[in-house]
Order: structure tokens, then sequence, then C-alpha cells
């Protein structure tokens, strides 16, 4: 067992997804792996391993913000021995050629969190994507004819804004999409050297304003989770 996580070792696969929302990985689990168990119930943050084409996958919510992605990142890597992890979740679409429902792969992250700042002494780090798993779920979503997005999103600690002054800034840079983990996510893959992914599904668009409703998300969700468990399997 480690802090937050009532595992016990080997309970949790080398590979794991990560929805922010802990129903997602129920969702997950019960929807696309065989032979699932829970592991984890600390804290309402489910957390599940189960088979995808044979192999152990497991899927672990990881809840809202770069802090607690941070900690279940940690001890996946530290306690567990996670090796490969692709955080599946969904974010606000930050430019007109992008559609809700459409997704987005994550290849750098740049960040308003000071999490990088503490970490780094005050300079800038960038976090990035694993590159093989990026291009092999950029493959792979080509193929599904999915409407897919690579590029630097925006990694925020704020939901609710004080001023939508950065928010614009960032969207004049061309950044993509707005979310809470990837940064977290892919600074600590960087610093325990094991590989890692954001995929993101579009479930509400800033300019217009239109967003899909949490079931109407649940399903489009689909091509998502089917992308990660793909990418997740193969050992480019
Ligand atoms: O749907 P998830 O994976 O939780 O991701 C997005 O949704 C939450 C905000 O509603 C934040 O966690 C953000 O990153
Ligand atoms: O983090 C997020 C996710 C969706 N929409 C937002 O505005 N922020």
């Amino acid at each position: 067992m480690s802090i937050h996580l009532g595992a016990k070792l080997g309970d949790i696969a080398e590979r794991v997804l990560l929805p922010g929302d802990p129903l997602r990985a129920k969702f997950v689990a019960e929807n696309f792996l065989e032979d699932v168990h829970c592991y984890n119930e600390v804290r309402g943050m489910y957390g599940y391993t189960g088979l995808y084409k044979g192999v152990p996958v497991s899927v672990q919510g990881t809840g809202m913000g770069n802090p607690t992605m941070s900690i279940y990142a940690t001890e996946l890597i530290q306690d567990y021995g996670v090796k490969k992890l692709i955080r599946i979740g969904t974010c606000g679409a930050m430019q007109k050629e992008l559609q809700v429902r459409d997704i987005v792969l994550a290849q750098a992250v740049s960040s308003d969190s000071n999490l990088m700042e503490k970490i780094f002494y005050g300079c800038n780090y960038a976090p990035t994507a694993d590159y093989g798993m990026l291009s092999k779920a950029h493959q792979l979503a080509q193929e599904k004819s999915v409407n897919v997005h690579v590029g630097n999103i925006y990694n925020s600690d704020e939901f609710y804004r004080e001023t939508l002054d950065r928010l614009h800034k960032f969207m004049d840079f061309g950044v993509l999409a707005v979310e809470m983990e990837s940064a977290a996510l892919y600074t600590l893959a960087a610093k325990y050297g094991v590989r890692a992914l954001s995929i993101l599904t579009v479930g509400s668009h800033l300019l217009t304003n239109e967003r899909s409703s949490h079931q109407d998300s649940e399903k489009s969700f689909h091509d998502m989770v089917e992308v990660a468990l793909h990418t997740i399997l193969t050992d480019e």
C-alpha cells in the first residue's frame, strides 16, 4: 500500500490509463477491460486492473489539478513500478478549428502552475510527451478517422478564472486547448524516466461556449480510450 492507494504490490499493471474522474475509470474498466478487479477505493479515487487483448492494463482516477495528479503519478511510478502512463482527459478548446468531441494529443504543455518554477529554481521547463506514444496515438487516431489535433496545450491551476487575459494570450500563440493535469504528469514522467502522454477529448469550446453533456461525453470517450489502449500496448 502507498499513502493514497490501497493496492498491494503486483495489483497495478505497468501500463496505466489516467482519467481525472474516478467514475470514468470505472466506466473504462467495465466497458473496455476483461477480468477486472478494483484495487483502490481510498478517497473514492477508484483504480482497476484488467486485461486488454490479454495484456494487464490499469485505469486509475487522478482527480482534478496538478497536485492530485502529482500524488497519484508519483505513487504509481515509485511504489508500484508503473512504466507507461496515458492521461485520458477532457479539455476546453481554444482554437476555432477544434470542435467539441475532437481529440487533442498534447505534444507540449504550457502552464500557469508554479510547479515547474519550484522544481527548476525559477526557470522554465518544457514538459513534453513521449514521442513514440505520441506518434503511435496520432497514427491510430488517423486510421480511425477521428478528428485529431497535435500541439501545445495550456495547463492551468484555475478552472474559474480571475481574468481571461492569460487564456487569450495563449490563444494568440496557437495553444490548442486547456486542462489541469498534464504539466505534472509529463514533468514527473521525465523525472522518473518513464513514458507519458495526454490524450484529451474536447468537452467544451471556449470560443463558442458549446459543451457536450456529461452522458454525451462518456460516449465520445470511446475513440479516445481505444486509441489510448492500443497505444499503451505497443512498445514503439
Ligand atoms: O476530465 P478531466 O480528466 O478531469 O480533465 C479536465 O476536467 C476537469 C475540469 O472540469 C479538470 O480535471 C480538467 O483537466
Ligand atoms: O480544465 C479545463 C477543462 C475544460 N474546460 C476548461 O475551461 N478548463
